[in-house]
């Protein structure tokens, strides 16, 4: 299977400090891969040197085998990018945008206008094709900010924080775009919330600090994190102290009058005592579940497995 895109020894400094220490990953079938980490972690770091836009301090990467030091014209060229803060003109119409990014890309004069057109069907914007960037909603204009990034139709797209600052409804299409392109490009994709890596990815790899602390798939992340708090409803719900009085019960937050998470310590049977304890004082259970997602406790995890 060939590799579309192979990160080595890769660090990067900003003057006097180090932003990311030797990110070492190899990326080689369509799918999306997530690149989780919190701020300032060193996604957007990492990402704009896969790009291009910044040059790393050490290390190499490889976009379909082109060794992008030694011949940045080419193997940017099979690169399609969506930084944080879409690169958008928000006075040109949305045909005019695209046909800008298309000569950008240096497609074929005779081929620009089927690009657009391709394009813009592709992401679900053709009816907002005359349209001025600047009077689309956020979900739209990051539709705009897709199409540009895969108008060349690249081997591998790099999105960085493509949900961010979007409204649940906005957030839900951008997922399902990403999922479609996904079937013919590969997509690395940059994220601060567990959940979203988790809905989307197939591979994970998660940075740190600077530093890459997973790299696996999703499966094997999920095996490999211990899920430390419960998520329930009771329809007679009891009092914190109540709960707290379960043995390995850490701490109880209330999300609603009936909604908990119920943190706890090291007893994966944690759902039977919950549901032992509701059968006996009548708290009257109706939903359980396990949960992965505080990320601060899985790098306390991580951190303490490595
Ligand atoms: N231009 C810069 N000059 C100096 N330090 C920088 C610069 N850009 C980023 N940094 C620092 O490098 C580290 C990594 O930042 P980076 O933006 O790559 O993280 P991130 O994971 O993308 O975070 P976020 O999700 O907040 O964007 C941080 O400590 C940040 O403060």
């Amino acid at each position: 299977m060939s590799i579309v895109l192979k990160v080595e020894h890769l660090s990067h400094r900003y003057s006097s400090a180090w932003a990311i220490r030797d990110i070492n990953f190899e990326i080689s079938q369509h799918g999306v891969i997530g690149l989780l980490g919190s701020n300032g972690a060193g996604k957007s770091t990492t990402m704009n040197i896969i790009c291009g836009v910044l040059n790393q301090t050490e290390g190499n990467v490889y976009i379909n085998g082109v060794d992008k030091k030694k011949n940045p014209r080419l193997a940017k060229k099979q690169l399609g990018f969506l930084p944080q803060t879409p690169p958008l003109y928000a006075d040109f119409t949305v045909n005019e945008y695209l046909t800008y990014t298309a000569d950008l890309r240096f497609i074929e004069k005779t081929k620009v206008k089927q690009s657009v057109a391709e394009v813009m069907d592709r992401t679900g914007i053709s009816h907002f094709s005359s349209r001025l960037i600047k009077n689309l909603s956020g979900g739209y204009r990051q539709r705009v900010g897709i199409a540009q990034a895969i108008i060349h139709k690249p081997g591998i797209v790099i999105l960085d924080e493509p949900t961010n600052g979007l409204d649940p409804n906005q957030i839900i299409e951008a997922r399902k775009l990403i999922r479609e392109i996904a079937q013919d490009h590969t997509i690395l994709l940059s994220s601060h919330v567990l959940s979203e890596i988790n809905l989307l990815c197939r591979d994970i790899i998660m940075i740190e600090s600077g530093r890459m602390v997973f790299s696996d798939s999703m499966e094997s992340f999920n095996n490999y994190i211990q899920p430390n708090a419960v998520l329930a409803r009771m329809e007679n719900p009891p009092a914190e102290n109540e709960l707290m009085k379960i043995p390995g019960v850490t701490k109880v937050q209330f999300l609603t009058d009936k909604q908990y998470r119920i943190f706890f310590h090291g007893n994966t049977a944690i759902s039977e005592a919950i549901i032992a304890a509701s059968m006996q004082h009548n708290w009257r259970l109706t939903e359980i579940s396990l949960e992965r997602s505080v990320l601060d406790d899985v790098f306390k995890q991580l951190s303490q497995q490595a």
